[in-house]
């Protein structure tokens, strides 16, 4: 059997230590090298990331020769900005990367610098990089995969069938995403901070969002009619999990059974996507779990589908969506490392 030694950057971050612990289920990890940034000495992983409490694992300073020689693969589960100055190397030695931050998702550099108001990777590399929607878009033979955005998932794996089917108009696709604070990584802010967040409901970066151009370009490989879309965000006072909740118009003489045949023909044969029909799905259903689950009512008076889809941000949202990649790209398992029992109660 296959046995890999995998190199993570970011175990001190909520994405890269939900990794972490999918990593060390997976039959073909062998070992599993955390790499530090801030440190030029090696510290060990219970001092870094007490919750872990792993005395033995240790945290070596980040050096990315040392990753290429001795590791086979690399997971960056950094903030962004981060890969976009360190991945250069890789990419170069086409040492293989998968990436959980937003640095390669977007294919031009300005869109990047407008959206994410930082200096964007090269073009070329952007122009190679593969952006790893598991469910449609396979990571087979790549060597650098951009992992997708927490919100992008949820929201393009609820409306991939309508798009791919061209049930509706494209021009009426609105949005209403929301997330846990996890979504936001353990950087502390006014927005996430108890406080704030506890009995409240918050909207931000309503038409702002970074992933609007994300999901906007993955929908025009679907149809290159769709030009915008309608999108805004709400934190929730839980920890993990998404709902985003989607309102599109179904063109004229498209009827409910229609779409339902729809979702059926995406995603019977997929494996971490349930369709539920009109049995409306609840975050708590699929925190802890790789699972999206997908609920579709039809409003006969107004024409409008509803899709609700949730999934754990941290598991399909990011790391579980990471090692489906990584299955991917050194074709194992695509359920080999990923969570399936939801934590109760
Ligand atoms: N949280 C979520 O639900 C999702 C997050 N993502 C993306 O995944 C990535 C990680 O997210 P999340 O875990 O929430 O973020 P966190 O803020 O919780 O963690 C960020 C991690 O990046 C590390 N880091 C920061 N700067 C550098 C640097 N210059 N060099 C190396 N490492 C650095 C931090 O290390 P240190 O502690 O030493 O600063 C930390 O380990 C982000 O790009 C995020 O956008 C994607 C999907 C979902
Ligand atoms: C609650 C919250 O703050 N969520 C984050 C989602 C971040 C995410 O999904 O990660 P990427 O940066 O990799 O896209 C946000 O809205 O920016």
């Amino acid at each position: 059997m296959v046995k890999m030694k995998i190199a993570l950057v970011g175990i001190t971050g909520y994405g890269g230590m939900v990794l972490y612990q999918m990593l060390q289920g997976h039959s073909h990890v062998e070992q599993i090298d955390l790499y530090g940034h801030d440190q030029d000495e090696t510290l060990s992983l219970s001092e870094v990331v007490p919750l872990l409490g792993d005395s033995e694992h240790q945290v070596f300073p980040y050096n990315s020769e040392t990753i290429m020689k001795q590791d086979d693969a690399i997971f960056f589960a950094t903030s962004a900005g981060v890969t976009a100055k360190l991945a250069g190397p890789f990419i170069k030695h086409h040492f293989p990367v998968i990436d959980l931050s937003g640095d390669y998702r977007l294919k031009q550099s300005d869109l990047y610098e407008k959206w994410y108001h930082k200096p964007a990777a090269r073009q070329e590399d952007l122009t190679g990089a593969h952006y790893g929607l598991t469910d449609f878009n396979s990571a087979k033979e790549q060597t650098y995969v951009a992992n997708p955005g927490c919100y992008a998932t949820a929201t393009l794996l609820g409306l991939a069938p309508l798009i791919q089917e061209h049930l509706v108009d494209v021009d009426s696709i609105i949005v209403d995403a929301k997330s846990g604070t996890s979504g936001a990584g353990k950087k502390l802010s006014e927005m996430t901070h108890f406080t704030q967040v506890n009995d409240n409901l918050q909207l931000y970066n309503v038409n702002h969002h970074k992933h609007i151009p994300e999901i906007v370009q993955q929908l025009k490989q679907w149809d290159r009619n769709v030009k915008a879309i309608q999108f805004s965000t709400t934190l929730l006072p839980i920890t993990r999990g998404i709902l985003s909740t989607i309102y599109v118009k179904a063109l004229p003489g498209i009827n409910a059974q229609q779409v339902d045949d729809a979702f059926h023909k995406i995603y019977d044969d997929d494996t971490f996507v349930r369709y539920t029909g009109e049995k409306l799905p609840t975050i708590k259903q699929v925190v802890g779990t790789n699972y999206c689950d997908l609920g579709v009512l039809y409003n006969d008076t107004t024409h409008t589908i509803m899709v609700a889809s949730v999934i754990d941000n941290l598991v399909k949202g990011a790391g579980g969506q990471a090692i489906q990649n990584f299955n991917q790209m050194f074709d194992f398992n695509d359920q080999d490392g990923l969570p399936t029992a939801v934590i109760l109660p």
